[in-house]
């Protein structure tokens, strides 16, 4: 069976909000779906995955949140050849780096050798209707990626 690992980063609930509509997207294609709060998990824990998914806010001018800082580190020195990933999150327009916690990952994930699913999904604070049709198309691409 196809797992497909989602590991997210959420202060006040939005992006962990996000990971959970992207799992029960996957359920909804029948993939095995794990889903851990970055500090409870390694970058190395995705090797275990077929498809491997990062929810991330945005925090100060454009950083990544603390708590997923050696995640990210970490993440670079895994060999994830032969795996899917996707990238999406929440920020906030009011800043000028909007979500660019989300595009550091995906630049991330492209030193693992693994294969980008689909494009970054940037949700403007809590995910509304039009945000979740994309989450779910986001799931859809990634798990259609892994069957060839
Ligand atoms: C101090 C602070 C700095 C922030 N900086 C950014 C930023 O640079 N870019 C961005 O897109 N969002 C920024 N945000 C907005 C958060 O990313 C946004 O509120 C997000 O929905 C939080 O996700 P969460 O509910 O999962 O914690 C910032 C929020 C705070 C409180």
């Amino acid at each position: 069976m196809t797992l497909a690992k989602i590991v997210y980063a959420s202060m006040t609930g939005n992006t962990e909000e996000i990971a959970d509509i992207v799992a029960e997207a996957f359920e909804n294609l029948d993939l095995e779906v794990e889903i851990d709060e970055c500090s409870a998990v390694e970058a190395s824990d995705f090797e275990n995955a077929d498809i491997c998914v990062v929810a991330t806010y945005t925090y100060g001018d454009g950083e990544l949140p603390d708590e997923i800082v050696d995640f990210y580190e970490d993440l670079a020195d895994v060999d994830l050849t032969g795996k899917i990933y996707g990238v999406c999150g929440s920020g906030d327009t009011f800043y000028d780096e909007f979500c660019k916690s989300v595009d550091d990952f995906d630049a991330q994930f492209a030193k693992t050798g693994a294969t980008k699913g689909t494009e970054v999904v940037k949700v403007d604070l809590a995910a509304e209707d039009d945000d979740i049709v994309k989450l779910e198309e986001f799931a859809k691409n990634l798990a259609e990626k892994v069957n060839g």
